[in-house]
């Protein structure tokens, strides 16, 4: 396996040194290394990386990687493909797939499929209740026994909307330290919905998806979850009033995290006024004081993580009438450059705290131990190098998913991946897939 040598990168923002990737570790770190040490018979790459910033593989807790099922839209493969050009090294795969990821077998087998590609590990997670159907819980014990040793267990895309059921996955996951990951949709209150709820979906003769039906579900879960003691994730947080629920939980003591997702932080529901289904999703799109709400609450920790929600979908199912449309839009490849535009560009997050929010803590919630950690000697050498100074406009067509439905296609974005390192293996060097 190759050496590499990373000299002159600011790790975090910090002065520049130099780290030594060999044998999967971080092996040494500081400045004025060099390859001479290094024994002949081992294969040494140097790269400059002035100007670059070292972080901490970053670590999705929600992707749709659409395998098995559905691999016209996404396979394991194309899918981590897209991660590891973003950035990630881990990826936690949503249960939605057809069949559902509800049973042992299906979550080994995506676990599986993403080992033989080898761009980033895939953690699956394990559906909530059989068939995503919220009638029965699956068998949440087996996944987690399973060898893919599930932690994460979500109906997402659909709402565990009974509150027996919901306390008890709640009680269930308890027993192998899990956690619930909410989609948090009231139905009856968004039978129908095609977009934020407001004056503009009257106008555009849209029907609309009140605030309070997320809200209501994130109380009731918060309160669940501080009732029977067990751990809570809030899936994509999208209005100022779930923001203030989760800061009034935590504020509380209990147990409950949250993530926000890039397209939340920066697109508003203005955008359905071009009736373009690229600006449809699930949650909305909400209004500017909402997506200002989820960028302070992301400067101040509330929201624990960004999540990218990357959701691919073929041509057909998003080039067609708005209320046709499917819900989701690409995430993975973007990422990143939404979080330097809004957060750090903005002064509101360093890289440390970007390193906190999109790799440290969903390592922590998804009990992810080789992810997640600080860049420093005798870690495993998950490691990605930013160029925070580059600018880039994004083209659909480059993207390495096999859908192409990205809603920034067009936009002038800060910020590239120059390279991504699992396990010290280079997953992309110089911008591309190696
Ligand atoms: N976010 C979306 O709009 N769509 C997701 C489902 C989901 O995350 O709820 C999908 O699977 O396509
Ligand atoms: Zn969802
Ligand atoms: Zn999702």
């Amino acid at each position: 396996m190759t050496t590499y040598l990373v000299k002159n990168v600011s790790v975090l923002g910090a002065e520049p040194t130099d780290l030594l990737l060999a044998d999967g570790v971080v092996q040494e770190m500081g400045p004025g290394l060099s390859a001479e040490s290094r024994s002949s018979v081992e294969q040494v790459e140097t790269i400059d990386a002035s100007g670059l910033i070292a972080l901490p593989g970053l670590v999705d807790l929600h992707t749709h990687l659409r395998e098995p099922g559905r691999e016209d839209a996404e396979t394991v493969e194309s899918g981590t493909r897209a991660a590891a050009l973003g950035g990630f090294t881990a990826v936690h795969a949503m249960a939605n797939t057809e069949p559902v990821a509800d049973t042992a077998g299906v979550v080994e087998q995506v676990w599986r499929l993403g080992r033989e590609a080898g761009y980033c590990d895939v953690y699956p997670v394990g559906a909530v209740t059989v068939g995503l159907a919220g009638e029965r819980l699956a068998e949440l014990g087996a996944m987690a026994d399973s060898a893919a040793r599930v932690r994460v267990f979500s109906d997402d895309g659909k709402c565990v909307s009974d509150a027996v059921l919901m306390r008890r996955a709640l009680e269930y996951v308890k027993a192998f330290d899990g956690v619930v990951a909410q989609h948090a949709q009231e139905p009856r209150l968004t039978e129908g919905a095609q977009m934020n709820e407001g004056e503009l979906s009257g106008r555009l003769g849209l029907a609309g998806w009140p605030a309070v039906a997320e809200e209501a579900i994130i109380a009731r879960d918060c309160l669940l979850a501080a009732h029977v003691g067990s751990r809570l994730h809030v899936c994509h947080v999208s209005t100022a009033g779930s923001v203030e629920i989760v800061r009034w939980a935590k504020s509380k003591g209990w147990d409950v995290t949250a993530e926000a997702c890039p397209h939340h932080l920066v697109l508003t529901d203005e955008l359905a006024a071009t009736y373009d289904p690229i600006y449809k999703v699930n949650p909305p799109l909400r209004s500017a004081t909402d997506a200002e709400a989820l960028r302070a609450g992301l400067a101040d920790g509330t929201i624990d993580i960004v999540a990218t929600d990357h959701a691919p979908h073929p041509h057909e199912d998003k080039d067609c009438e708005w209320a046709a449309a499917a819900f989701g839009m690409l995430g993975l490849e973007t990422a990143l450059s939404i979080v330097q535009e809004t957060m750090v560009d903005a002064g509101r997050l360093d890289w440390t705290g970007v390193a906190e929010r999109m790799s440290y803590a969903p390592a922590r919630i998804g009990r992810v131990d080789d992810h997640g950690r600080p860049i420093e000697v005798g870690a495993p050498a998950n490691v990605v190098l930013y160029d925070p100074a580059a600018r880039r406009t994004v083209e659909a067509a480059e993207t390495a998913s096999l859908s192409r439905n990205t809603p920034y296609a067009g936009m002038e974005l800060p910020g590239r991946v120059v390279a991504t390192f699992l396990r010290g293996k280079a997953t992309v060097l110089d911008g591309k897939l190696t």
